[in-house]
């Protein structure tokens, strides 16, 4: 019909537009997957790994070969303690797709193909820097969203986010997180805690644990402990303590050879034969630190059975009281015919990088029970309560009641808590190193021979002129336990000059809602750090060492 030609020519421009787009995208993504094989074929597997690895996957090793040509998938984990995955999932700025070993992990991909045998391409943006190595650009993307920053996920490696999934933590437990730093698995172990129990974290490495506090602060985890010990020294103290430990051992890291090419030279320093002792020593603690009937997860981002069946039945052959857990995860595989029950990731049958768990739980029997335990731990901490915990560390010696904290927190907490806060910390102790104020969940056992880098929750610093909040409060507090707060949406530009240390101006109807003084400054209701508001003006307080680039 004549009347409808302009309409039909109007259509096929428009068809022809987004043919144009998409082979542009296809362009794009072949470029990417030229980009990534090429990185690949500059890497030359290390000698040793390839034949280990001939030998372990047999018929399979040309399809693990095939997939060192494929782009790396990337991942974010929602932090639950903040947000629930449902909550999140509404109002989450990239399309996502789940991670199956999990209730709460993401792979986040920009531009994603499905092929037609089911799989996925992950058309990542990646250029190669001067060093050889490779920018991932969208992670740029979801490490800069304001959410991030809001501490609403955590950017992870997918199959990294297997380990704390199987140690299935709750409310209430006690649980240490041996090799914790930078914190993939430790902050989502705090989540879990939901604000009750305790985590214990510690890495032998004192300046990655400063990277761990950071990530647990951000995360708004505050009933934790954070120390840079051997773990034979732990176990000293913390004999048949938690109920649940992580041992993300340090391990060869097989599993990040297609993402860290950079990380060759490492293996050929130190590989399987290197790591397999060293995890074997901090198993052992681990399972000394374990109390009876409690639950502990071994894992590692390698492929050797050499570091992670052989340990594991060490392990099992030095402990009658342990016993594997036999676990199955969407997509995993195990070695039977060595040690059956285990889960391993391959990048060839999952999307992933990789990785080996394996579970395993003390039985109850002829060990101290729970009373003994506590009964001991109680003692303890009387001792230690009394002595204080080191020479600057000194607690208050009551409790916090409920209601306001305890009489004896310092005037200025009492002060700004009472004007500002609503969140109560009924039951933890204050505890003061100089300026700085702490307050110790219920129940942390603070130990004095210890290297604590943070003792609960830092809430900041009890200065002349009053009491300065931490950032470590802002994150760890909700909107509504704050009696002054202000919410920017995410898209509203203040919120990124606010993220950059700008000072940021409030509208007449703003102003008018908010007090003068102390306002914690929130994007779409989830808190992002202080401010001092005067007359419109929020002066930024916002952390220097987290601002925005
Ligand atoms: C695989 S990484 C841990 C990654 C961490 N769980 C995460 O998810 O972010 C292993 C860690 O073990 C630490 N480490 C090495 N030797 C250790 C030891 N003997 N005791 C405790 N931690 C150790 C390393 O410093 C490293 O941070």
């Amino acid at each position: 019909m004549p009347g409808t030609q302009p309409e039909n020519k109007k259509c096929r421009r428009q068809n022809s537009r987004r043919m144009a787009e998409k082979e542009k995208q296809q362009r794009e993504n072949d470029r990417d997957m030229e980009i990534q094989r090429e990185q690949n074929r500059k890497t030359e597997l290390p000698e040793n790994f390839r034949e280990n690895m001939k030998r372990l996957l047999k018929e399979a090793y040309p399809e693990y070969l095939e997939s060192l040509s494929q782009t790396p998938v990337q991942g974010i984990r929602v932090n639950t303690g903040k947000i629930s995955t449902e909550h999140f999932l509404e109002i989450c700025p990239f399309p996502v797709m789940p991670v199956p070993w999990t209730r709460n992990g993401f792979y986040v991909s920009m531009h994603t193909t499905e092929t037609s045998d089911g799989r996925f391409l992950d058309a990542m943006h990646t250029t190669e820097t001067s060093n050889g190595r490779f920018l991932v650009t969208k992670d740029a993307q979801v490490t800069r969203h304001p959410y991030y920053y809001a501490g609403l996920y955590y950017v992870q490696e997918p199959s990294a986010m297997l380990p704390a999934a199987l140690l299935e933590a709750e409310p209430g437990e006690r649980i240490l997180d041996l090799c914790a730093a930078p914190g993939g698995k430790a902050t989502e172990l705090g989540s879990r805690l939901a604000g009750e129990g305790v985590l214990v974290a510690n890495d032998i490495s004192a300046s990655r644990a400063k990277a761990l506090l950071k990530n647990l602060e951000q995360h708004g985890v505050g009933n934790v402990l954070v120390c840079s010990e051997a773990p034979q020294k732990l176990q000293k103290i913390y004999p048949a303590y938690f109920d649940r430990i992580l041992v993300d051992a340090p391990c060869s890291g097989e599993g990040m050879l297609r993402r860290e090419p950079s990380m060759k030279k490492a293996y050929e320093a130190h590989g399987p034969a290197y790591y397999a002792p060293l995890q074997r020593e901090i198993v052992e603690a681990a399972a000394a630190m374990l109390r009876p009937g409690g639950r502990m997860v071994y894992s590692t981002c390698t492929f050797s059975e050499q570091e992670n069946e052989e340990t594991v039945l060490a392990l099992l052959a030095d402990h009658p009281e342990l016993r594997l857990v036999k676990t199955e995860v969407p997509g995993g595989e195990d070695i039977p015919e060595m040690l059956a029950g285990c889960v391993r990731l391959y990048p060839h049958r999952v999307k992933g990088e990789g990785h080996f768990a394996a579970v395993l739980e003390k039985l109850s029997g002829n060990t101290p029970d729970n009373a003994d335990r506590e009964e001991a731990f109680n003692s303890m901490r009387a001792i230690h309560e009394r002595k204080g915990a080191g020479n600057t560390a000194v607690f208050s010696k009551e409790k916090t009641s409920g209601g306001t904290p305890g009489l004896k927190a310092p005037a200025q907490w009492q002060e700004f808590s009472g004007r500002y806060l609503k969140k109560e910390f009924a039951g933890w102790r204050f505890l003061s190193i100089k300026e700085r104020l702490y307050a110790l969940p219920p129940q942390a056992d603070v130990d004095r021979r210890l290297r604590y880098l943070r003792t609960g929750l830092f809430l900041g610093e009890c200065r002349q002129h009053g009491f300065e909040p931490s950032q470590a409060l802002a994150m760890y507090l909700k909107q509504r336990e704050v009696k002054n707060s202000i919410s920017f949406a995410a898209e509203d530009t203040r919120t990124v000059r606010y993220l950059k240390g700008e000072t940021v101006s409030l509208t007449a109807e703003e102003a008018a809602e908010a007090d003068s003084g102390w306002i914690l400054v929130c994007t779409d209701g989830f808190p992002l750090g202080w401010a001092k508001h005067s007359g419109g003006t929020l002066k930024n307080k916002y952390y220097a060492g987290w601002r925005m680039n």
